[in-house]
């Protein structure tokens, strides 16, 4: 998979995710030039991760595109990444779409936002331009995604295979169907965040149990990712490998107890079944900017 893609990739929106994918596709392929567009001027002070070459990106600053149009055509071997917020893609698709998809040929679209359908981002472009959905996770940033893509109903398979390149440039990939897309966003998407709460909530146990902050949030840390290994490496049953660590009448079935009790399981099902709902309704959200949009285009 690695140095398989070739052509422009445009980043639209050069946020968490945008540094994320450029840092991953920089370090893994030769064979593509990639431009950036953001609202605001790199800044030199700004913590990039450390591996992005900004010499070998050109940055196309949102107020001043005069001399974009002769140096950028895309064809049907680039692609475009939508890599802003849902509430900003309006906003991005006009200020963009006409420097980058103006021309004859049409280049992928792909699009990371959290609930916004194909068929939504197929209403911007030409119908025959190719459309994939993907939702990746914030641990692209170390190539550990676990990115779940689709194409819409009138792409082909080949595109689907260029975008899979792209994200397997920053962890593992799966294709699903377009309908599970708001379950994966509500588990592996936002999953991160859980975890992050789950190791911060563990090294405080520690620090309460007298452990220094430092070495209680390095044993939490190493934990977690010790356990995702085990389960990733024996493909066991997280309730199997649960039960290796439960001594009877030892430390663990306490600490098991507890969290029952207070309703660890139950806690985190809701969690994913209420990102997954959240992610459902902000496609009406961009489609409600839509129609604002167009009737004050008819005002006008
Ligand atoms: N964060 C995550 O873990 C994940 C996020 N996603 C999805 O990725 C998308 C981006 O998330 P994230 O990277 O966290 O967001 P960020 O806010 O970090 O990045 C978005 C960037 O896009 C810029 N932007 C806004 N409008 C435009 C525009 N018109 N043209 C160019 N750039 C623009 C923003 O500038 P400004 O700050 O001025 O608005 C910002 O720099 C979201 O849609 C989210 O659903 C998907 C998976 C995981
Ligand atoms: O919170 C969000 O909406 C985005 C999508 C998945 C992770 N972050």
């Amino acid at each position: 998979m690695l140095n398989c893609l070739s052509g422009k990739i445009v980043v639209i929106g050069f946020g968490n995710m945008g540094k994320a994918l450029v840092r991953g596709l920089q370090c893994r392929n030769q064979n593509i030039e990639i431009y950036v567009c953001d609202r605001f001027e790199l800044n030199p002070n700004e913590d990039y991760p450390r591996d992005i070459d900004f010499n070998k990106l050109t940055y196309l600053s949102y107020n001043d595109l005069k001399n974009v149009k002769s140096n950028l055509r895309l064809s049907e071997k680039d692609s475009v990444i939508f890599c802003v917020k849902p509430q900003n893609f309006l906003e991005a698709v006009e200020r963009w779409k006409p420097i980058l998809l103006g021309g004859e040929s049409h280049p992928l679209v792909i699009s990371i936002l959290a609930g916004v359908p194909t068929e939504l981002i197929h209403k911007y472009f030409s119908n025959d331009c190719p459309v994939i959905r993907c939702m990746p996770n914030i641990a692209s940033t170390v190539d550990c995604s676990a990115s779940a893509l689709c194409a819409s109903k009138r792409t082909s398979n080949n595109y689907l295979d260029r975008a899979k390149h792209i994200f397997d440039s920053v962890g593992k990939t799966w294709v699903v169907n377009e309908d599970q897309l708001d379950a994966v966003t509500g588990l592996s998407g936002s999953g991160p965040a859980y975890i992050y709460m789950i190791i911060e909530a563990l090294s405080d146990g520690g620090v309460k149990m007298g452990l220094s902050r430092q070495l209680s949030l390095e044993l939490a840390t190493q934990t977690v990712l010790g356990a995702a290994k085990l389960v990733q490496e024996t493909r066991l049953h997280p309730a199997v490998l649960r039960d290796q660590v439960t001594t009877p009448g030892g430390t663990t079935i306490s600490a098991i107890h507890e969290l029952e009790k207070h309703g660890l399981r139950p806690m985190l099902i809701s969690a994913v079944v209420t990102a997954t709902e959240k992610s459902a309704s902000l496609a009406q959200l961009v489609e409600r900017k839509i129609i604002k949009s167009n009737s004050d285009t008819f005002k006008e």
